[in-house]
């Protein structure tokens, strides 16, 4: 009989807004952001094993198999069941790694969902949405799967509905470091927090923006490009860059200008992770 088997979709996320509110005493900072996602990411497939080894087939470049956050996610949710099985995972990865569209923390829901799934565990999703925050602070909302406000670093989250519009994302090819970052002494911390609910307009900035513009030409430029078309964002702390469009055709329009000398892809908003809009038919 061959072993069950599950190929899972593991979208993108963008922030949409980013405002840095305080500092914690342990250095993190505390954040009031919005998190959307993109039907657009990797795709991860599941086989399950009964000798309860776990293997993830596919080389990361600069990334150790055991340090993986689909090998340390699968890892944890083995000890913390004490299931008997395992499991041998393979990933079609496109999405680009220090981008902050969350791939790596996208890779780790999908792999408590997928495994929940195929090792029948039967854990809710507070239960896995807690596992998930112990592997980095955006995980739960990639568990959740609901675009989302979030408070604290990232893991009070109440879902929201904002616009799905398209979105042209271009990609500097550089990793920025979001320690480097969250250290930087002109870095705004002091934002004042927004208490009115859902987010009145006007709240779209990213604080991180001026820092990692200031640091990284790339990013400045790409920023400077999208933004003679639309509002040009910047997710996380970038690198990646993005503007919302009414349609595809003109997000592909401008993607075809801008292409010509960065990377980029166009990709749809959506208030309901295409992970758990699969989960939902298989369910
Ligand atoms: C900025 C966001 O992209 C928003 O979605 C995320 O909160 C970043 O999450 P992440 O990539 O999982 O970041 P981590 O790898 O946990 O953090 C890297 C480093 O950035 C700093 N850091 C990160 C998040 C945060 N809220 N405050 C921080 O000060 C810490 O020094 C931390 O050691
Ligand atoms: N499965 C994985 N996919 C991507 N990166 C991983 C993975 N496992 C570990 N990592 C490590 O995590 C780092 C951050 O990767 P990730 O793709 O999540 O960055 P990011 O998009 O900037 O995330 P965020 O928006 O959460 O800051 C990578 O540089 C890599 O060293």
């Amino acid at each position: 009989m061959t072993a069950p088997r599950l190929t899972l979709p593991s979208p993108a996320k963008l922030n949409l807004m980013l405002h840095i509110i305080g500092r914690r005493e342990d250095g993190y900072h505390e954040l009031q952001t919005i998190f959307q996602f993109l039907d657009y990411g990797d795709e991860i497939t599941f086989a399950v094993r009964d000798d309860g080894v776990i293997r993830l087939h596919t080389e990361f470049d600069g990334v150790p198999h055991d340090s993986n956050l689909i090998v340390r996610a699968a890892k944890k949710l083995q000890e913390q069941s004490g299931c008997p099985l395992g499991i041998d995972i393979w990933i079609e990865k496109i999405l680009p790694m220090g981008g902050g569209i969350g791939g790596g923390s996208s890779n780790a829901a999908t792999t408590l969902l997928g495994l929940n799934h195929l090792w029948q565990l039967g854990w809710d999703e507070d239960r896995l949405a807690a596992l998930g925050l112990t592997l980095g602070a955006d995980v739960p909302v990639f568990v959740r799967g609901h675009a989302a406000f979030a408070e604290g670093v990232g893991e009070k989250l109440t879902p929201v509905d904002p616009e799905e519009p398209w979105y042209l994302v271009l990609v500097p090819q550089v990793s920025v470091s979001t320690a480097e970052i969250f250290s930087d002494p002109l870095l705004t911390r002091n934002s004042s927090p927004i208490k009115v609910r859902p987010v009145p307009k006007g709240n779209s900035r990213n604080d991180c923006l001026p820092v990692v513009a200031r640091r990284y030409p790339d990013v400045r430029n790409a920023l400077n490009l999208l933004g003679k078309f639309t509002e040009a964002k910047l997710t996380g702390t970038g690198s990646c860059v993005f503007g919302g469009f009414p349609s595809k055709a003109e997000a592909d329009k401008v993607s075809a200008l801008l292409t010509e000398t960065l990377t980029g892809f166009v990709a749809k908003g959506s208030n309901v992770s295409m992970l758990h809009r699969k989960l939902q038919n298989l369910l």
